[in-house]
């Protein structure tokens, strides 16, 4: 137990943090030995077992993020575009692998990543289920045999408390669909149509999203013809899968060198 990699969980009292925390206590192959809450954040000081209302498991939640990672192999973070920028410089410090499911990152944030992957081991996915992998690749072969006599879209639905979109995985799918057409996705994007908007540009990849209720994640690539559609559809019905998948990336970031890598890599497609 004591050798195994030890993993720190920042934004710890989220809905993906408290996830992670369970998968990670729950796993054989590393262990918990941190979880970091925002200053003034009223779960600081507190067991984070007890916290999240359940049997106590000695990890004290903490403000101290560079203190948390000094003690780790590394860091599962899944919390805020601005916070997980911060986090990727004290990861870098510490030495330890940063594994990044956040959203909404601009491209400025992930220029930072980068001076960041110059020192660190850094994975960063929209989506860290490997359905939502495989449908990426597919969705690459299918832009790829097609040409723009089919029209592209996007449909996501997600929870109600979601702050992003399109979602990490809808952009995701969208550059998977532009590589696969030989693109670039920020020159053919339709995001957010609405009111008289006119008819849709051949070639362009469109985006639209659903908020409401309980909803996990779910993706729709649609290619749309004359006469006939293809739809590539992925489900997740349980948050569990993300944290998996995360805690998988941030084992196999323990034998990498420093850089920047998906889950792509993680999975071997
Ligand atoms: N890649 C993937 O597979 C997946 C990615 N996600 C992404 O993960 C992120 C989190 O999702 P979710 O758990 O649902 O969101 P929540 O809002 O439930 O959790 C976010 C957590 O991050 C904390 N946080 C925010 N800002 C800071 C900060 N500056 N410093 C420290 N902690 C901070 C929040 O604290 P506070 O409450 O105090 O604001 C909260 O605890 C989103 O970007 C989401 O899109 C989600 C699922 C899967
Ligand atoms: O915020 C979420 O919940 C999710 N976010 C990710 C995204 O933006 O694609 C992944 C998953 O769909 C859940």
């Amino acid at each position: 137990m004591t050798n195994l990699p030890g993993i720190v969980i920042t934004g710890a009292s989220g809905r993906m943090g408290q996830m992670l925390i369970n998968t990670v206590l729950a796993s054989d192959k590393c262990k918990l030995v941190g979880a970091v809450e925002r200053v003034g954040h009223d779960w600081i000081g507190q067991d984070v077992g007890l916290a999240m209302g359940g049997a106590s498991n000695g990890i004290t939640v903490t403000d101290d993020a560079l203190e948390a990672f000094s003690k780790a192999q590394a860091v599962i973070d899944f919390t805020a575009p601005a916070a997980t920028v911060a986090f990727s410089a004290l990861a870098a410090q510490a030495g330890c692998v940063h594994v990044i499911g956040t959203t909404g990152m601009s491209d400025e944030d992930i220029t930072k990543l980068g001076d960041a992957a110059n020192h660190c081991t850094i994975v960063r996915a929209g989506n860290m289920s490997l359905g939502v992998n495989l449908l990426t690749k597919l969705t690459k072969m299918v832009a790829q045999a097609l040409d723009a006599d089919f029209d592209v879209e996007v449909v996501e639905s997600h929870h109600n408390r979601k702050v992003d979109a399109p979602s990490g995985t809808a952009l995701m799918l969208g550059e998977a669909a532009a590589e696969g057409r030989g693109v670039k996705l920020s020159e053919v994007t339709d995001s957010g149509r609405d009111g008289i908007t006119g008819a849709r540009k051949r070639g362009d990849i469109g985006f639209s999203a659903i908020r409401g209720g309980d909803v996990v994640g779910e993706h729709d690539v649609m290619f749309l013809g004359d006469g006939e559609r293809i739809v590539l559809r992925h489900v997740a019905s349980d948050r569990s899968l993300f944290a998996k998948g995360a805690v998988k990336a941030a084992l196999w970031g323990q034998t990498q060198k420093p850089g920047e890598y998906d889950m792509m890599d993680v999975l071997g497609l």
